[in-house]
Order: C-alpha cells, then sequence, then structure tokens
C-alpha cells in the first residue's frame, strides 16, 4: 500500500562534530548515510513492531548541499509504501535552522525478518504513532532489569 500524505516527520536532531567532517572540512556523506541508516532502522522497528530489520535498497541519494562544523541538522522520514515483508520510506535531512535541504533519499526499502533471518510478513498498511508496535522485548524495561 502507497501512503498518501507527503509530510516528512523530521525528529533526531545532530550537531557537527570535527569526527564528522571529510577532508574538505565539511560534513563527510559517510557520516550522514550511516545516522540516515540508523534512523531508519529504528524508525522500521517501530512501525513493524520488529527488531529483526535490515536494510535492503537504497536509491540514489542526492547531497543537495553541504553543512559545516557547528551546524545543526534534522533528519527526516516518511513512510512510503508498505509491502508484504518490506516497507519503503523517503528521507531528507536538512539544515535546523535555515531548513536549506542538505540530503535527500526517494527510496530506502527496509525488510521485515522473521526468527529465521528470512523475509516474514509484517501484516502492516500503515504508518502508526501509537507506541503500541514497539518490539515487546524493548518495551519492558522493568522485565528487562529483573524487576519484576
Ligand atoms: C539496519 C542495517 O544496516 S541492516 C544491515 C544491512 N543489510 C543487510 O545485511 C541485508 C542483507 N540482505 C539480506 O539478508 C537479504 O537480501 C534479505 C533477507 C533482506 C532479503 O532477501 P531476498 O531474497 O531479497 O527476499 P525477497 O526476494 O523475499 O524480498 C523481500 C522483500 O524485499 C523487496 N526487495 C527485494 N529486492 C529489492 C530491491 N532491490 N529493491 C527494493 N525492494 C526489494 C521485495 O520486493 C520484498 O518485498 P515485499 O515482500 O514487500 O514484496
Amino acid at each position: 500500500m502507497t501512503t498518501d500524505d507527503d509530510e516528512i516527520n523530521f525528529r533526531t536532531r545532530k550537531w557537527i562534530k570535527p569526527e564528522d567532517l571529510n577532508a574538505n572540512g565539511t560534513l563527510f556523506g559517510g557520516s550522514l548515510l550511516r545516522w540516515i541508516d540508523e534512523e531508519a532502522a529504528i524508525y522500521v522497528m517501530i512501525q513493524l513492531g520488529n527488531e529483526r530489520v535490515v536494510t535492503k535498497y537504497m536509491s540514489e541519494i542526492n547531497f543537495v548541499s553541504s553543512a559545516e562544523q557547528g551546524d545543526i541538522v534534522e533528519m527526516g522520514l516518511r513512510a512510503t509504501a508498505f509491502g508484504r515483508t518490506s516497507m519503503t520510506m523517503r528521507a531528507e535531512v536538512r539544515n535546523l535552522f535555515t531548513r536549506q535541504s542538505i540530503l535527500t533519499i526517494d527510496k530506502i526499502v527496509f525488510v521485515n525478518l522473521g526468527a529465521d533471518g528470512h523475509p516474514a510478513p509484517h501484516g502492516y498498511t500503515e504508518i502508526t504513532y501509537d507506541r503500541n508496535r514497539i518490539p515487546e522485548r524493548l518495551r519492558l524495561p522493568a522485565k528487562r532489569h529483573g524487576r519484576e
């Protein structure tokens, strides 16, 4: 199923530090991709309620503009399609204050895996803002820390 609503949710912010820079002194593209991949993984885990999700495919990555040390950027994702075992998103990173786009990716596809490590149907067709799709192990902190 494809979702109509175009709006991207910008959630995570990053402060560009010296270790994030390339030899040119601007934001290293590899850092951006690592952040986006992690952001997308967390997004998918919550949307599908499963910790076993993997990146399958990323479409063209457009490094629209650069960022410099001290800049603050924000990362946004939007689910664009739910397949049988997959979920597709688009992504954007932009400057928090100027809203200047820094990176866009039209398609990031994640696959939902079963306990056997093979693709498994996730059964969802819509985005949720409820917390009830958080993977069970992560939903029960008291149990995890032996307080129950
Ligand atoms: C968060 C991370 O960084 S994870 C680490 C990096 N990622 C990985 O290590 C994953 C490595 N890849 C794999 O293990 C395997 O390719 C798997 C298990 C993900 C998928 O295996 P496949 O044999 O491709 O599975 P299968 O053909 O059943 O496809 C699964 C889904 O992916 C979709 N898919 C497969 N290839 C592509 C592709 N190139 N582009 C878009 N979607 C694709 C399929 O359409 C299917 O979706 P659907 O069920 O919603 O229709």
